[in-house]
């Protein structure tokens, strides 16, 4: 057995071998040229190709190559080399194709991931490398031959407590077993994650897409892929993952980017009626009614001729075509069917009209004139307006779904003169989304990936759903951190919502949040999800929670800041929102370089003052919470919030409180 030192020189100098093969694959596609290419376009198309290549094969000098190494047992798979190493691209020498190392996302490489003492899959030794920069430092190597249980890894701990210095990191070299039976799902199936602050839904949910992009990469890029997220600060946060892992295509977004932004606000309990799917009967209902039944027949005019067609005759149409397509195509082809009838009467006269004939009466004015009054063309805007403004109306398309009082609710007490002006809220965006989609389809992405999917309602679930009406999703979320009005209380109702058929699973060890620390939050959870087991943590964390009662809190957060700053790492001082302007103004008035995390801000300062409704999904180093109480007083689910603000930290949580803490804290 080779000494430490001598091992550590021998995989350095595989990582040389690695770089320097890397480089000639680099320099290869480099050296390749676009000129080949038939015409202007088809050359466009491989230039960018070839740049993508190009990029695709950079070296990033702070990560090595490969992060991990398998030694088989004997020598009975021809088909597989003797020795492995599982990094985040394939490379490999040019002259003979010798692979040095193997994309993580490979099957093969699924060994590195899922192999243990129970299950070795022919494998006998597994790996781990510590690496500062770009260098290799250390590796443990875990025998998977030997029959015994694994104790924990250190190079993982030593990953999860590493100073956050900017945004979320890939977790690519130490994805844990149960996490990378979520990653690798097929892309048919929809998998839905429920799982406590920290278990690692978000970077599962990341490093599945970036899974599916490599095995599917073809039809992937053609449908493509869609990251949503609960908001920009989040999405910021968490925009750095999937280029590290070199999936430069993906989209993010918010549920109001795709959507369409707020543009004004209306009480809780009106949201969460708007927000219930019975809303999509109603909507439903209330764009066919705008069909109405024809009263009069057509009479078409060509040059001296007439041509009829008698009521009953054009009721039957109308009649055969509701309801049964899209109400946009359905009107369209309600104009050809009148028109084609018109073309029968004419070869009923002799006459041999061509299918020209049948377009040119489609669009006559006669045949415009009678779609207008029997099938009008409509915008989900003039349909919610009509339903949101006209009791009668709401009356008629609300009968038997919702009742009087619900109706009551939803109507405007002051409406806006016309729907160009009205102020349309989150909840509204939905259903606008809805009359849309049932007007004109809704195009489907290949997979999405929804990120905090406790916090959708409904309606707006039935808006992703239709997103990936013909793909599949990652729904990943915890119902104990739900926190608007329509929160989900079963991820069952959120995958029928989304129409999607998916199985849901578990996470429940936390990487992020030490023991002590996620012990104190979960005094919570009894008060916000009695059905959810209380979460474990990796790492006890002692020492890791302080909570303090202070005369002043906004100047005992100075002082802990102070403090924190001594350490090193990230640090969130998380506060009520009202507050956030007050705190940020003392910490600047005491010199402390700090800044305030808004919607807008990319949140890469050291020191960060997050209000509360901001804080879901990130996390700090240390955190700082100031008055639990006024978080959880400052809206209806607000123990909720303040499980989520608690339950950020990965070393330190220091609690500050002037007054009494809410009840349900108490042990
Ligand atoms: N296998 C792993 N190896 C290393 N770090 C991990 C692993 N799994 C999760 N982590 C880390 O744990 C932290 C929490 O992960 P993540 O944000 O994905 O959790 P989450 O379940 O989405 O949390 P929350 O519900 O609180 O938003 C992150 O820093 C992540 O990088």
């Amino acid at each position: 057995m080779p000494a430490e030192p001598s091992i550590l020189a021998a995989e350095r100098a595989h990582l040389a071998e690695s770089r320097a093969a890397l480089r000639r694959m680099r320099e290869h596609a480099e050296s390749l040229s676009a000129d080949v290419a038939a015409d202007w376009v088809s050359k466009q198309f491989l230039e960018s190709l070839l740049d993508q290549r190009v990029a695709a094969l950079a070296d990033h000098p702070d990560t090595p190559l490969f992060f991990g190494r398998m030694d088989r047992d004997g020598d009975d798979g021809p088909d597989l080399p003797a020795v492995m190493y599982v990094g985040r691209r394939h490379v490999h020498d040019g002259d003979e194709g010798r692979p040095l190392v193997l994309d993580w996302r490979a099957p093969v490489s699924r060994a590195f991931y899922q192999a243990g003492p129970a299950e070795p899959m022919g494998w006998r030794l597994r790996r781990r490398f510590g690496f500062q920069g770009g260098d290799l430092t250390a590796f443990e190597d875990e025998p998977l031959d030997g029959g015994a249980e694994l104790g924990p890894s250190r190079i993982l701990t030593e990953e999860i407590e590493r100073p956050r210095t900017g945004p979320m990191r890939d977790i690519v070299a130490t994805i844990q077993p149960e996490q990378d039976v979520i990653v690798r799902a097929d892309l048919p199936r929809t998998v839905c994650v429920q799982g406590a602050p920290g278990t690692g839904k978000t970077a599962v949910g990341l490093h599945r897409a970036a899974y599916l992009l490599f095995t599917h990469r073809e039809r992937l890029s053609r449908s493509g892929v869609l990251i949503v997220g609960p908001n920009r600060a989040f999405l910021a946060y968490i925009s750095a993952v999937l280029p590290a892992l070199g999936e430069v295509r993906v989209e993010q977004a918010t549920i109001d980017d795709l959507l369409g932004e707020p543009l004004g606000e209306e009480p809780a309990a009106v949201s969460a009626a708007k927000g219930e799917a019975r809303m999509a009967d109603v909507l439903r209902r209330a764009l066919w009614l705008h069909v109405r039944k024809p009263e009069e027949g057509l009479v078409v005019t060509r040059g001296v001729a007439r041509y009829r067609l008698a009521d009953h005759e054009v009721r039957e149409i109308a009649a055969g075509l509701r309801g049964t397509t899209r109400y946009g195509s359905g009107r369209a082809a309600f104009a050809q069917r009148l028109a084609h009838q018109i073309l029968v009467r004419m070869e009923q006269r002799g006459e041999a009209p061509d299918d020209r004939v049948q377009d040119q009466v489609a669009r006559s004015r006669s045949v415009k004139q009678l779609l207008d009054q029997v099938w009008p063309k409509v915008t989900p805007e003039q349909v919610l307006f009509r339903l949101l403004s006209d009791a009668d109306f709401l009356r008629s398309a609300a009968k038997g779904v919702l009742g009087e009082d619900e109706q009551a609710a939803l109507l405007w007490e002051k409406p806006a003169r016309s729907h160009r002006s009205v102020k349309w809220t989150a909840a509204d965006r939905a259903l606008l989304d809805e009359l849309a989609d049932l007007i004109e389809r809704t195009a489907s992405l290949g997979h999405l990936v929804v990120d905090e999917a406790q916090d959708l309602s409904a309606m707006q679930l039935r808006a992703l759903g239709r997103r990936c009406g013909t793909g599949s999703a990652t729904v990943l979320g915890d119902l104990a951190q739900g926190t608007t009005a329509w929160s989900a209380r079963s991820w069952k109702e959120v995958l029928s919502h989304l129409g999607q058929d998916g199985e849901v699973t578990e996470l429940t060890l936390g990487f992020r949040v030490p023991g002590t620390v996620l012990d104190y939050a979960a005094r919570l959870l009894p008060h916000v999800a009695p059905e959810l087991e209380r979460p474990r943590s990796l790492r006890a964390g002692a020492g890791a929670l302080d909570v303090r009662r202070v005369p002043d809190v906004v100047a005992g957060a100075v002082e802990a800041a102070r403090e924190a700053l001594a350490r090193a790492g990230s640090i969130g001082l998380i506060v009520p929102d009202a507050l956030a302007a007050a705190h940020a103004a003392a910490l600047a008035e005491a010199g402390l370089d700090a800044a305030l995390l808004g919607p807008e801000s990319d949140g890469t300062a050291r020191l960060l003052v997050v209000p509360a409704t901001l804080a879901k999904g990130l996390e700090y180093d240390h955190v700082i919470v100031a008055e639990p109480a006024a978080i959880a007083a400052a809206e209806a689910r607000g123990l909720a919030r303040l499980y989520v603000v608690l339950t950020r930290a990965v070393t330190s949580l220091t609690v500050l409180h002037r007054d009494d803490l809410p009840a349900e804290l108490a042990p």
